[in-house]
């Protein structure tokens, strides 16, 4: 089952005080099927933030179709999706992790997770329970569990933050450079996380400067200077 169809996507951006709109990209077409994982490449300034973005609707695109299966509305172009619909999919069905972490100030850990079910509908006491329980899974230091994360080192972020964004089992989860500031050690943790997340039958698309992270993760990568789809490459050690 196709899970993501992207049709033609194209963005501009308008710059007000230069009185200019520039189109930043253009001509995207690839679908993913159910479970599978895209990883997307290309150079610096290519376009591969935007088109995550843009799935996400933090973005709003412009020309094309991004069509999702959604659970609740069928199938649903995403560049027509009316706000309330966005706001319930990125709550129950769509995730999006990056290297940043962008939460409530004061709020522990615990709390942020427990939001997250919270606004799925849980029973405070399931939310409680699923909250420790996926906090556990990626491996949060449980004497973090109730301190505010601004503290916390960029692996402890990044941890929280794919806690906070599967805890709903999205079916789609988007990926933005998030191990962009993390140490080996903490990326290959990442890579742990992502591969129990493709086991559970999450769909993935992600972007990673570095390619030999992606390799026997991504099924494919999406390449924004051919613009096609195509086989990992070889990675050359
Ligand atoms: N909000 C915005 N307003 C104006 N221009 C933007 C905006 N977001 C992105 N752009 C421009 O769109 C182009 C694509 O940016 P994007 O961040 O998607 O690239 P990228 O491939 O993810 O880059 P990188 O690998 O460096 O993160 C860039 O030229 C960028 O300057």
């Amino acid at each position: 089952m196709v899970m993501l169809e992207v049709k033609e996507f194209g963005k501009r951006f308008t710059s007000h005080h230069l009185n200019t709109t520039r189109k930043a990209v253009e001509g995207i077409s690839f679908s993913l099927e159910q479970g599978g994982f895209i990883g997307i490449v290309g150079k610096s300034g290519s376009g591969k933030s935007t088109i995550l973005k843009s799935i996400y609707r933090t973005y709003l695109p412009d020309e094309g179709e991004i069509w999702f299966d959604s659970e609740r509305f069928g199938r649903i172009n995403l560049l027509k999706a009316e706000e309330r619909q966005v706001i319930w999919l990125r709550k129950h069905e769509i995730g999006y992790v990056s290297q940043f972490l962008n939460v409530m100030p004061r709020t522990t850990a615990r709390e942020l997770v427990e939001q997250a079910l919270l606004g799925m509908g849980e029973s405070p006491e399931a939310a409680t329970i699923k909250a420790e329980q996926s906090l556990r899974h990626f491996d949060l230091d449980e004497r973090l569990w109730d301190t505010f994360p601004n503290t916390f080192s960029g692996g402890e972020k990044l941890r929280l933050n794919i806690a906070i964004a599967t805890v709903k089992k999205p079916r789609l989860l988007l990926l933005d450079e998030p191990t962009a500031s993390l140490d080996y050690q903490s990326k290959l943790k990442v890579r742990e996380v992502i591969e129990k997340l493709k086991a559970d039958g999450t769909t993935l698309v992600g972007i990673f400067h570095d390619l030999e992270f992606m390799e026997g993760l991504c099924d494919c990568v999406y390449d924004m200077n051919e613009k096609a789809l195509r086989g990992m490459p070889e990675v050359q050690r």
